[in-house]
């Protein structure tokens, strides 16, 4: 097997990812030797103080940023080095996103939010998957709405649905909660959980939040650019107590 292709199991994997901003002068190490895999059907949660690399990693990891130096691979392709047009096709067929702020389109309805992502690869949109997956994430009496007719948690459930109906080998979530109150931010939780449980979807979440770092499989904890530990089924207390710590 070439060395560059995951090990087995393994639905992304970081190998001495470094990533630089700036010039001379002002030069950021955002990312200092960054490996890890992400194994299949697993969903990991990142975390550490502001700053410490957290959405660098995430956007390195899902191809919307290129490394400075060291492999991003998925599958047999490193996105490190893949082409535009290549990286392209990656992020619409093979990774799914989810951020904080939704970011759905306001003129169309959740419906049609879903079944995007299908358009712009040019496939053939079945309206009977695009409502199946709606009502999965409990918006089957949502499906006309627009945006602005739901509430935060409906949105991210649209968003989540929009992620999912390409069946992308990664889900990357960057705060997915962070706009969410308590109640639909368990919710959202819950799908991301019985995503991993039941799909066998692999996940990847960036979040300043312990309870939801806690509904992971394992925590992640980043500062000034590495990983400096992994919690695995952590309780939020552990999770709060060891974020406090790399605060400090
Ligand atoms: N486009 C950029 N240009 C220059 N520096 C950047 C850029 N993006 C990030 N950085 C720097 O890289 C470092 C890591 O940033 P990153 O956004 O990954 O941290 P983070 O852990 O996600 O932070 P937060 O929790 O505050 O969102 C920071 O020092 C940041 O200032």
């Amino acid at each position: 097997m070439s060395m560059l292709q995951t090990q087995a199991g393994t639905a992304v994997e970081l190998r001495d990812v470094v990533r630089e901003y700036g010039s001379r002068q002002a030069r950021v190490r955002a990312l200092d030797g960054v490996g890890i895999g992400f194994a299949r059907g697993t969903w990991t949660a990142v975390m550490g103080p502001s700053g410490s690399g957290k959405s660098t990693l995430l956007h390195c990891a899902a191809g919307l940023e290129r490394p400075t130096s060291g492999q991003v691979l998925l599958g047999d392709r490193d996105l490190a080095t893949a082409s535009e047009r290549d990286l392209t096709e990656l992020r619409r067929r093979d990774i799914g996103f989810v951020f904080q702020s939704f970011n759905l389109v306001s003129s169309l309805t959740a419906e049609q939010n879903v079944a995007l992502p299908l358009r712009l690869a040019g496939s053939k949109v079945s309206m009977k998957d695009v409502r199946a997956i709606l009502t999965g994430v409990g918006l089957g009496d949502r499906l006309r709405h627009r945006p602005r007719e739901l509430s935060g948690g409906q949105q991210q459930r649209v968003a989540i649905a929009r992620a999912m109906i390409t069946r992308p080998a990664v889900l990357f979530a960057d705060e997915p909660t962070g706009a969410l109150d308590s109640a639909a931010a368990r919710t959202v939780l819950g799908l991301l959980r019985s995503m991993v449980d039941e799909a066998q979807q692999t996940i990847v979440m960036v979040t300043h939040d312990p309870a939801a770092a806690a509904s992971a499989d394992s925590v992640v904890f980043l500062r000034d650019g590495r990983i400096v530990d992994r919690l695995v089924r952590p309780s939020v207390r552990e999770v709060a107590d060891r974020l406090a710590a790399l605060e400090a």
